[in-house]
């Protein structure tokens, strides 16, 4: 089991949600929160002064629904939205709107292929396909026809979706910005996802002198990362 390489008192944790706290559902909307976790997410806060982040793709206010008052800090839309405290106000980015026609692409897909969804968000959207798999050729010859990186947009792979993200902001990006606030300042971040866009969180956490981890590579899946992180709370598996 991996161990961390310093104690809580110098430490930060910013997690990733789905597929890392949580197990991924058919829908965005069905994702459980497993029994215990807000607890040991209660525990961990203590334990690190404050210091634990939720670092997602999506908006803040399914975190907020989700993990109500858990995280002091949430990065939502890998960066786009970010609230620093819990007293903080969300702060937006300003970036370029999804072009209309290729959202009225999509819905005219979605209406096609029932069970296929449009996830809109502030600065891009996401094209669900896990409900009806045969959205997914229709999705990806859709997006062939967009010129996204002129527009300021860039398409990335997801677990069953394709998501068109803004150009510039990324999950490392979100890191070191948290990692410049109080409590998360003067501590070792340790980042933990479980998608391509967390490979950009882990990057930013080791480069900072912390750690990454990803499931499936170091934790096979979710539950057993919950598992680690449940000891973790209860002060086991930490550094001198
Ligand atoms: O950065 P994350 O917290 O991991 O969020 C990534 C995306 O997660 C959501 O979609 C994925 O999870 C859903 C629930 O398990 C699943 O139904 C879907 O197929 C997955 O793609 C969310 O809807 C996206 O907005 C997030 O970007």
């Amino acid at each position: 089991m991996i161990q961390v390489p310093f104690p809580p008192s110098k430490a930060a944790l910013l997690l990733d949600f789905d597929g890392t706290l949580v197990d991924i559902a058919p829908t965005p909307e069905s994702v459980i929160v497993p029994a215990g976790l807000t607890e040991d997410l209660l525990r961990l806060k203590d334990l690190l002064g404050g210091a634990l982040a939720i670092v997602t793709g999506r908006p803040i206010a399914q975190i907020d629904h989700f993990l109500p008052g858990i995280p002091y800090a949430v990065a939502g839309e890998h960066g786009v939205a970010m609230r620093k405290s819990p007293v903080h106000d969300v702060d937006h980015r300003v970036l370029p709107a999804v072009p209309a026609d290729w959202l009225g692409g999509a819905e005219d897909i979605v209406a096609r292929y029932p069970g296929a969804s449009v996830e809109r968000k502030r600065a891009g959207m996401v094209l669900h396909y896990r409900q009806n798999q045969d959205a997914e050729p229709a999705f990806r010859s859709l997006v062939g026809d967009w010129a996204a990186e002129p527009n300021g947009f860039r398409l990335q792979d997801a677990h069953m979706a394709i998501e068109l993200r803004p150009l510039g902001v990324d999950k490392g990006g979100a890191v070191r910005e948290l990692m410049a606030e109080n409590p998360f300042q003067g501590r070792l971040p340790l980042f933990v996802g479980d998608d391509v866009t967390d490979m950009d969180g882990v990057r930013a956490a080791r480069q900072m002198g912390g750690d990454g981890w990803l499931i499936p590579d170091d934790f096979p899946d979710a539950a057993t990362f919950r598992r680690w992180l449940h000891d973790l709370s209860e002060g086991h598996g930490w550094g001198a």
